[in-house]
């Protein structure tokens, strides 16, 4: 091609790099113009401190001297007429790639040399105030190398959400949706790696809303069964459970006895389970395979367990009786969370005492996830999270009271040393009914599943092939 059939081309790339320029911004414009209030002042945000990183970087200490000029700069300068000239050092910035959402910005940030992780964690606040934002938070990224900076806007503990459950069965029954983090991050627990979890929380502070919430958006999926045991209430059809009951395979009221009688019940399932799990998934641990309809995931809610595990004192038979039940009650809640994770069994004992003994700490302290609602004193939040809550001020849940934090509860970070405030959604007891009446025929005796599997002649060939079937 010749010098002169190039130039003739020049007004036709540029003709197609406008084209390009100018759909971009189209796409651009229609996305803000379709964004929420809420997304589109993130973008603007996103707008501003993309523009202004350099400066604010290096006023933030975030930024590196490059003394040692670049083989370019060199030999610009031999070819250079002023020989003498001073090569600059050159000023490195982090690189930064920003995507804005619903409630901020996260920002990918490259590290440099002693610039990573630990100097964009100091320079938090600073950047917090610099953008007007509420909180920022620094993590590492999923590359090496880089770090996730997140933004928020506003505060997301302060926003009451509500959460209308669908009725669809999830893509992932192991995924505990707990809300979304103080950074607008959802807080996210795997059932998988979790046999229990404990919740406490003062009265009217969003426990049940929180039960609801899980129950209703499991209920759906037949690879989920559940029992309640509740100290509040005599039977299923009262109390804080009335809702959720057809969906339950087992309802237990306030009495010690038949509490005790169904928790040796479903340690008896878990010594069952784990005698046949290795038959059935060819492997000791069901998560590989499992959940399946016939070997469900099961959720135990022990509510008010301080009503079947408080130390009862007393010389009197009655008394010594109440003791003995309390006192085997806990051990088999013990039993349950000790080993019924491998083999999909989940215990979540809840209570709104603020004592010690409301769950002994030795449940307590096996609990891989304990969650917290407001609570009145530091005593109460270190019997419901551990002792070193008392290290954390800020996360502390005796600093909800307002009623703005109805909903808003105190669990351990885990990605970080410490604890992390979240809010959970509101769910009505209407939604939970609508959704328990829909699934109602879903509901199954696990107990049932483990005696076919056990005996049955047709051990196995009952069962559909297939992935996550019971096949070997
Ligand atoms: N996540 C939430 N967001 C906003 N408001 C909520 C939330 N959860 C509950 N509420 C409000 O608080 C009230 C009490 O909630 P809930 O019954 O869940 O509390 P609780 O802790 O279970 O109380 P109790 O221990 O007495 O049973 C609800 O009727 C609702 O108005």
């Amino acid at each position: 091609m010749s010098p002169a059939e190039i130039a003739g081309l020049a007004p036709m790339v540029v003709g197609a790099g406008l084209a390009l320029f100018l759909i971009l911004l189209i796409v651009q414009v229609v996305r803000y113009v379709r964004a929420t209030p809420g997304m589109r002042r993130s973008i603007w945000l996103a707008v501003r401190i993309r523009f202004r990183w350099a400066r604010l970087a290096e006023m933030a200490g975030l930024c590196v001297a490059d003394k040692k000029p670049t083989i370019g700069a060199q030999i610009g300068q031999e070819f250079s007429s002023d020989k003498n000239r001073k090569i600059e050092p050159r000023t490195l910035v982090p690189k930064i790639k920003v995507i804005p959402d619903e409630y901020g910005v996260i920002i990918t940030a490259t590290c440099l040399p002693k610039v990573s992780l630990e100097e964009f964690q100091k320079a938090a606040r600073f950047l917090a105030d610099a953008w007007g934002c509420v909180r920022v938070s620094v993590v590492p990224a999923d590359r090496p190398g880089q770090v996730t900076i997140r933004a928020v806007r506003e505060d997301p503990l302060a926003t009451t959400t509500v959460h209308v459950p669908t009725g669809l069965p999830p893509k992932d029954v192991t995924r505990w949706e707990i809300g979304m983090d103080e950074f607008a991050l959802p807080a996210i627990v795997s059932f998988n790696n979790v046999p229990g979890a404990t919740v406490a929380g003062g009265t009217g502070k969003g426990k049940t809303s929180f039960l609801n919430r899980l129950l209703s958006d499991l209920a759906p999926s037949p690879l989920v069964q559940f029992a309640v045991i509740d100290g509040k209430a005599s039977s299923a059809d009262e109390g804080d459970y009335a809702s959720i009951a057809p969906r339950l395979f087992r309802f237990v009221g306030d009495d010690l006895k038949a509490a005790n009688t169904f928790l040796k019940e479903m340690v008896d399932l878990r010594r069952r389970r784990v005698a046949l799990v290795r038959s059935v998934f060819g492997t000791a641990n069901m998560w590989h395979q499992g959940p399946t309809e016939q070997w469900p995931l099961i959720i135990i809610i022990v509510d008010e367990a301080h009503t079947f595990l408080r130390d009862y004192k007393g010389n009197d038979p009655e008394t010594k009786k109440l003791a003995a039940l309390a006192a085997d009650n806990a051990r088999l809640i013990e039993d349950l969370v000790k080993k019924g994770r491998s083999v999909g069994m989940v215990t979540i004992p809840t209570t709104q005492k603020p004592t010690g003994d409301a769950i002994p700490t030795f449940i307590r302290d096996i609990c891989p996830v304990s969650l917290s609602f407001a609570q009145r004193t530091t005593d109460a939040a270190v019997a419901a999270l551990g002792d070193d809550i008392r290290d954390w001020d800020d996360a502390n849940p005796v600093n909800l009271q307002h009623p703005s934090y109805v909903g808003v509860l105190v669990m351990r970070a885990d990605d970080r040393p410490g604890f992390i405030r979240v809010r959970t959604p509101y769910v009505s007891d209407a939604d939970t009914a609508r959704i328990a009446a829909a699934t109602a025929y879903l509901t199954r005796d696990p107990i049932a599943f483990i005696v076919a599997l056990e005996g049955g002649p047709n051990f196995r060939k009952d069962y559909p092939q297939g992935p996550g079937s019971l096949a070997a």
